[in-house]
């Protein structure tokens, strides 16, 4: 197991050693002893979560607020997803600023996005299955989020707008500027 630092405070990418041999490859997808160590975390995780989209579906952004704030370790099964983390961290030092990293079920890379961030991906391939880990349950009333594409956080989804497919709920989701104002 290996851990890349990011531009974003205490976002990490994380790369699984892969087993390769002429059957297929083998991979210890998660090692809890492992990464609490490679991280210096001491976190849980309480539920893994996994959802199939079509090219162009965008599904974000998403965060849960106080209590219920989730940690994410995200992964892509199958297909190719374009994954966007968001520092809505107050006193970070990368507050505001957010990345954007391709995840294939080839590349095996998975991001670590701890809690405070806001999380959304949009699908590359013809179909993407996204599997992810968090260390808080699901609280629907504590569910919050920013719209896709909102103007100051400027995110490059890399799909033509006409082409991208979302829910009612995230075509609907307020700005940047509105969390800011709540908080
Ligand atoms: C997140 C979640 C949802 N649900 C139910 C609620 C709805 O009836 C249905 C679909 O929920 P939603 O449209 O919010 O699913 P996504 O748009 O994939 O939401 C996720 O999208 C981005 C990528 C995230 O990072 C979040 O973890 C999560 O919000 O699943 C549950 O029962 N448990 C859960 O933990």
């Amino acid at each position: 197991m290996k851990l890349e630092l990011t531009h974003l405070q205490d976002c990490f990418i994380i790369k699984e050693d892969v087993f390769e041999d002429s059957r297929g490859y083998f991979m210890e997808t998660f090692n809890q002893k492992q990464f609490n160590a490679l991280t210096n975390l001491d976190l849980e995780f309480v539920q893994d979560n996994q959802s199939r989209s079509s090219k162009g579906v965008l599904r974000g952004l998403h965060f849960q607020i106080g209590e219920s704030a989730q940690a994410k370790l995200v992964r892509v099964l199958e297909g190719a997803v374009l994954d966007v983390a968001v520092d809505l961290r107050k006193d970070s030092p990368s507050f505001g600023r957010h990345i954007e990293i391709e995840l294939t079920s080839d590349n095996h890379k998975q991001l670590f996005i701890p809690a405070g961030f806001a999380h959304g991906f949009v699908v590359l391939s013809d179909f993407a299955t996204f599997f992810y880990k968090v260390d808080k349950y699901y609280h629907p009333g504590n569910e919050s989020g920013i719209v896709y594409n909102d103007i100051d956080l400027n995110i490059d989804w890399k799909i033509p707008v006409h082409n991208l497919k979302l829910s009612e709920k995230d075509k609907s989701l307020g700005t940047f500027k509105d969390l800011l104002n709540s908080m």
